[in-house]
């Protein structure tokens, strides 16, 4: 038995993989109800319904260039200096219906966007064309034949009828919202934003606003997990903090299940006189999910579910708090959205210096990403212990270093967990 494995079984805690950790809390992350949200309020929100086109789109034959609607086998036989000429019938701005069928030896003057006319199967740009008038009629002249279809996009290019085009639980970017627009869908159905609400234990802890006092800190972690929750699509609910009392604790955490859709919390989740969290957690063993991950920082990271809701109880030590935040309460709260894909995305990149660190667990660097001759690198963070909180701000990934004997040389490739 490790020195570690002693200490964690004297304290009740066995280390389960950072991969079982998230399944046991996605089983009680599961989508909440859907409302529907004005379009312009739509982006990055996460689809309730998959979408499929009420018609195809575009719609009507659309000419893709200003000039004129054609019959195509009527150019032909015309070339430079042996022009055909065609008698102008129709003049179609955009957002006007053809009155005109085109027939063999007459033409339409068209803007781009306009719907084709009927009978017409290509569009000639103007700058190719020349004109003419005879008794007061328009003609166009064509020099160079012109092949069918030609600068015509025909009906359902881009989306058929009926055909399949967003999915349920996809997140909502512009691309999306100008389809969802084009097809009229003005009331989007989304999941609604589960309301989370936040606080901080630590007798240590001032406000934000208070001056500094010796021994004591600023909360620094709440108002990180409020932007992260906001971030990650939640609506956070700042509970304050509170000292390191267990009775505090258990009603406040009480009151938070009772209130919101899930509850954070940060600090006193190790084995210290004033770890109340994890005693709290500890009471009421049936419901805890897990007390120990086999990962660094954030190893002490405690998950519970009361009442069908689940208490994330982060570490108070802030990089362990946003290591925490990532691996297992932003799934929580984009899966709880619907989100078809709770996880970061993940890279192969290249280690873009040594990592001489050896770990018992799988290690969430934070590192800094760097595109060198085509490739992708990233650099270890200069401090990057669970206690350290000023090099969060410096990284834009978190290199996953799996369990080793040995650190790791510059150079190797590693996997790395790309933050939003
Ligand atoms: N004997 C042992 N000691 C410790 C162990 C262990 O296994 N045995 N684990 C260490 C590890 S690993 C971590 S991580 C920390 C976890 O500490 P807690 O989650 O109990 O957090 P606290 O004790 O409340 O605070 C730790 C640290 O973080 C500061 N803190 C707390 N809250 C905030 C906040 N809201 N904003 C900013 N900073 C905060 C706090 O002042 C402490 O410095 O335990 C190790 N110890
Ligand atoms: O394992 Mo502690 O929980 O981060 O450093
Ligand atoms: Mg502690």
């Amino acid at each position: 038995m490790t020195i570690q494995e002693a200490s964690d079984s004297k304290f009740g805690r066995k280390a389960i993989q950072v991969g079982e950790a998230q399944v046991r809390i996605l089983k009680y992350a599961a989508a909440m109800e859907s409302e529907t949200v004005p379009l312009e309020q739509s982006m990055g929100r996460y689809l309730a319904e998959s979408v499929t086109a009420p018609h195809p789109f575009p719609a009507f034959r659309r000419s893709g260039m200003d000039g004129y609607a054609v019959v195509a086998a009527d150019t032909e036989n015309c070339r430079e200096g042996e022009s055909v000429w065609l008698k102008v019938v129709d003049n179609i701005p955009c957002g006007a219906v053809p009155s005109e069928r085109i027939v063999s030896g007459t033409a339409a003057r068209i803007m781009t966007g306009a719907q084709v006319p009927e009978g017409a199967d290509a569009v000639l740009m103007l700058e190719v064309t020349e004109t003419r008038e005879l008794d007061g009629i328009p003609y166009v002249g064509v020099r160079k034949p012109i092949p069918g279809g030609r600068n015509i996009t025909p009906i359902g290019h881009e989306l058929k009828q009926g055909e399949h085009v967003l999915a349920a639980g996809h997140q909502i970017a512009a691309g999306d919202i100008a389809v969802l627009a084009a097809f009229g869908v003005h009331a989007v159905p989304v999941v609604r934003r589960p309301k989370v609400g936040i606080f901080a234990t630590g007798s240590e802890l001032l406000d934000v606003k208070e001056p500094l006092q010796p021994g004591k800190i600023r909360n620094s972690n709440s108002p990180m997990l409020e932007a992260l929750v906001r971030e990650a699509g939640g609506v956070p609910v700042m509970l304050g903090a509170i000292a390191d009392e267990i009775e505090l604790a258990r009603s406040k955490v009480q009151a938070a299940l009772e209130n919101y859709d899930l509850v954070i919390t940060t600090g006193g989740v190790s084995v210290g006189d004033y770890d109340i969290m994890g005693d709290l957690v500890r009471e009421e063993a049936g419901d805890m999910l897990f007390n120990k991950v086999a990962m660094r920082p954030g190893s002490v990271t405690t998950a519970a579910v009361r009442g069908g809701k689940l208490l994330l109880a982060l570490s108070g030590n802030p990089g362990a708090c946003f290591v925490g935040f990532q691996l297992f309460a932003r799934p929580a709260i984009v899966s709880m959205q619907g989100a078809s894909e709770p996880f970061l995305p993940e890279w192969t990149v290249v280690l873009g210096k040594d990592y001489p660190k050896v770990n018992n667990y799988t290690r969430f660097v934070r590192a800094r990403l760097e595109v060198h001759d085509g490739s992708v690198y990233a650099f270890p963070a200069g401090i990057d212990e669970s206690s350290v909180m000023v090099t969060i701000k410096d990284s834009d990934c978190l290199i996953i270093v799996p369990p080793e004997e040995r650190g790791l040389p510059a150079g190797s490739k590693v996997r790395a967990m790309i933050l939003p």
